[in-house]
C-alpha cells in the first residue's frame, strides 16, 4: 500500500502551535507522510523589531522541488505566503505539480498580532490561488477581507460571503467561525449547491493559536488518504475540537514572560 504523502508551504511560527509545526505535528498525528517548503520565518519575540524572515524565491522552490521530485505529494497545503512573488510563484509551482488536491488556508494576521499576508498582496491571493484550491479556509475575518466587504458575524453572514467566495474559483469553500465568540463553533462548508454547517461546541479557552492551520492540515491530510471533501472536512473539525479540547496551556506562560519582560524594561528606561 502507499503511504499518503502531504506537503505543507507555509511560515515557520517558532513557538510551535501554528504555521509549519502544526501541520507537521498533525501530519503525524493523522499518519501520513509529512513534507514542508518554509516561505518565512516568524518569530514573535517583544525584543526584536523584525520578527518576520522572508525566505528567498529560490529557496522556496527548492523545498518544493526537493518534496516533490523526491517524495511526491497527495495532497498540499498553503499556509503564510505573505509577499506576492511568494504566491505567484506557489500558484506556479502548484501548477507544475499536477496534484489535485489543494487545500488554501489564506493565512492573514496571527491570533498574537503578526501581519502574516502582505496588505499588497491579498489580489494575487485571489487571481493566481484561489482558482486552483479543491478547498479554501478562511476564518471570518479573511473572508471579508478576500471580498472588501465587512467581516462576517452571524451564520447567515458566513452563508452569504460563503456563496461568493464560491465565485472566485475554489471547489469548496469553508468559513470557520472560531472567532464568533457569542455562538458555539460554527463553520459553513459550501460546494456550490449545497451549503452545510460544521457545529461542535464551543471550549471555553484561550489556547486557540494554531487552530486553523490545524484543522487545514488535517483536511489535506484526510484528502491524501482519499477521502471526500466533505469527509476530510468532518474528520478534521473532529480532530480540531479535541486538539482545542486538551491543548496544551504554554500561552499563559508566555503571556506572563511578556509582562514581567515589559517591567523588566520599563524599569531599566
Ligand atoms: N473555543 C473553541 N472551541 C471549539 N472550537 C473552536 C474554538 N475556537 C475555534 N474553534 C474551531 O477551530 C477551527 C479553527 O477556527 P478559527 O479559530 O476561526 O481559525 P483561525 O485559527 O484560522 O483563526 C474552527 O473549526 C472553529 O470553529
Ligand atoms: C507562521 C504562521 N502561520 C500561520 C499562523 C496562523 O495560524 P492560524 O491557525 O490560522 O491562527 P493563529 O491561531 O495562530 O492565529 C501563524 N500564527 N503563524
Amino acid at each position: 500500500m502507499k503511504f499518503p504523502r502531504t506537503l505543507t508551504i507555509a511560515g515557520s511560527a517558532s513557538q510551535g502551535s501554528a504555521g509549519v509545526q502544526a501541520d507537521l505535528k498533525t501530519f503525524q498525528e493523522l499518519n501520513v507522510y509529512g513534507m514542508s517548503a518554509i516561505t518565512a520565518f516568524v518569530a514573535t519575540n517583544q525584543t526584536l523589531d523584525q520578527s518576520i524572515f522572508t525566505q528567498s524565491l529560490d529557496a522556496v522552490k527548492a523545498q518544493v522541488y526537493s518534496s516533490l521530485e523526491h517524495v511526491g505529494a497527495d495532497a498540499v497545503k498553503t499556509g503564510m505566503l505573505f509577499t506576492e512573488d511568494i504566491i505567484k510563484t506557489v500558484a506556479v509551482l502548484l501548477e507544475e505539480s499536477g496534484v489535485s488536491n489543494i487545500v488554501v488556508d489564506p493565512v492573514m494576521i496571527g491570533k498574537m498580532g503578526s501581519q502574516l499576508l502582505k496588505d499588497e498582496a491579498v489580489d494575487a491571493l485571489i487571481n493566481y490561488l484561489l482558482p486552483s484550491a479543491k478547498i479554501l479556509t478562511p476564518n471570518v475575518e479573511e473572508a471579508g477581507r478576500i471580498l472588501h466587504t465587512s467581516t462576517p458575524e452571524s451564520l447567515k453572514d458566513m452563508e452569504e460571503c460563503a456563496y461568493e467566495l464560491h465565485k472566485l474559483g475554489p471547489e469548496y469553500i469553508l468559513i470557520k467561525g472560531g472567532a464568533l465568540k457569542g455562538l458555539p463553533a460554527i463553520d459553513v462548508m459550501f460546494d456550490g449547491n449545497e451549503m452545510l454547517v460544521l457545529e461542535e461546541e464551543r471550549v471555553a479557552t484561550i489556547h486557540t493559536s494554531g487552530a486553523g492551520c490545524t484543522y487545514s492540515a488535517a483536511i489535506t491530510a484526510q484528502l491524501a488518504k482519499g477521502d471526500t471533501v466533505e469527509g476530510a472536512v468532518r474528520t478534521a473539525k473532529a480532530f480540531v475540537t479535541q486538539a482545542i479540547r486538551y491543548a496544551l496551556d504554554f500561552n499563559r506562560g508566555l503571556a506572563q514572560l511578556t509582562k514581567q519582560r515589559h517591567a523588566f524594561f520599563h524599569r531599566i528606561a
